[in-house]
């Protein structure tokens, strides 16, 4: 059975590689080179010539321990680099914030998708997402992205992820964000543990119940690097696994570091799936 889903009106019948611009100068994975507006282009262009059908641009990191950005130093690194992209390629963008204000003059700009890490939670912003009308990523995190990881706790982390994805979908739909427009994510890495994370990788199919696209976010985690003992630039590999045992269980988008080798893999993937 081949993969076919949408993501608000645009429909795909395989599996998205979702690449990742990070436009913020602590980074975890690329180590803080911070990307000039031209730099940021270039590296667009490589993506999609790689493969990549969407660009998630990030204008503040969220891993732990990062520093908070304002409002207006993150418009200052997003807006612009939005608007270029879509004047120059005919891709997807998808704005990775979860503050209102970048959610609006990134759509203005062109943006098409909100990736918000926390699922809408802030003040205004699920008012300002279904005002925005565009198809929304919400993703579940446990507690805050400075202090997520100092000891996440569940009892039961496959359910609790569930029943709050859940639950954030009622109030996407009550908010008036059509149900055809969102889209679910586990959020790996964010207030879990090693094991929490691969519990939920294991049981990733659990999530197809919802019956939403999901995004995986594992690339270059750190649920590869303990669990290898290497740094985020050698987890590449570790990372096409995580993908493909994503792809297995129904993921449908994949938020990625390593464009031309996820691509690849989930060519393949699609390849095995059409020769059954
Ligand atoms: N939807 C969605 N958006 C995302 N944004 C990011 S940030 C990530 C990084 O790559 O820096 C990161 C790495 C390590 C810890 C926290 C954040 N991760 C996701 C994800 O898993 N899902």
């Amino acid at each position: 059975m081949t993969i076919s889903f949408n993501i608000g009106s645009h429909q795909f019948q395989r599996p998205v590689v979702m690449g990742i611009l990070n436009l913020t100068p602590d980074s975890f994975s690329d180590g803080g080179s911070y990307l000039s507006p031209q730099q940021a282009l270039l590296r667009v262009e490589q993506m999609l010539e790689q493969g990549a059908d969407i660009i998630d641009v990030g204008g503040e990191s969220t891993r732990p321990g990062a520093a908070a950005v304002s409002v207006e130093e993150e418009l200052a690194r997003t807006v612009d680099v939005v608007a270029e992209i879509k004047q120059r390629f005919s891709c997807l963008v998808s704005i990775d914030t979860s503050k209102p204000e970048v959610m609006q003059q990134t759509v203005a700009a062109g943006a098409d998708i909100i990736n918000d890490v926390c699922a809408l939670e802030r003040p205004g912003a699920l008012q300002m997402a279904a005002e925005c009308g565009v198809p929304v990523c919400i993703m579940h995190m446990q507690g805050e992205p400075r202090s997520m990881q100092s000891n996440p706790h569940y009892e039961d982390v496959l359910s609790e992820v569930m029943t709050y994805l859940k639950q954030r979908v009622e109030s996407c739909v009550a908010a008036g964000i059509q149900r055809e427009n969102i889209i679910v994510d586990p959020g790996f890495g964010f207030g879990k543990t090693l094991d929490h994370n691969f519990k939920l990788l294991a049981h990733l199919s659990e999530f197809n119940q919802l019956g939403l696209p999901i995004l995986a976010g594992m690339s270059r985690k750190s649920m590869f690097g303990k669990l290898l003992d290497k740094k985020p630039t050698e987890l590449e590999a570790a990372s096409i696994a995580g993908a493909l045992i994503a792809v297995q269980q129904g993921a449908h988008i994949f938020r990625v570091h390593d464009v031309a080798a996820t691509a690849d893999a989930l060519r393949v993937y699609s390849k095995v799936q059409m020769s059954k």
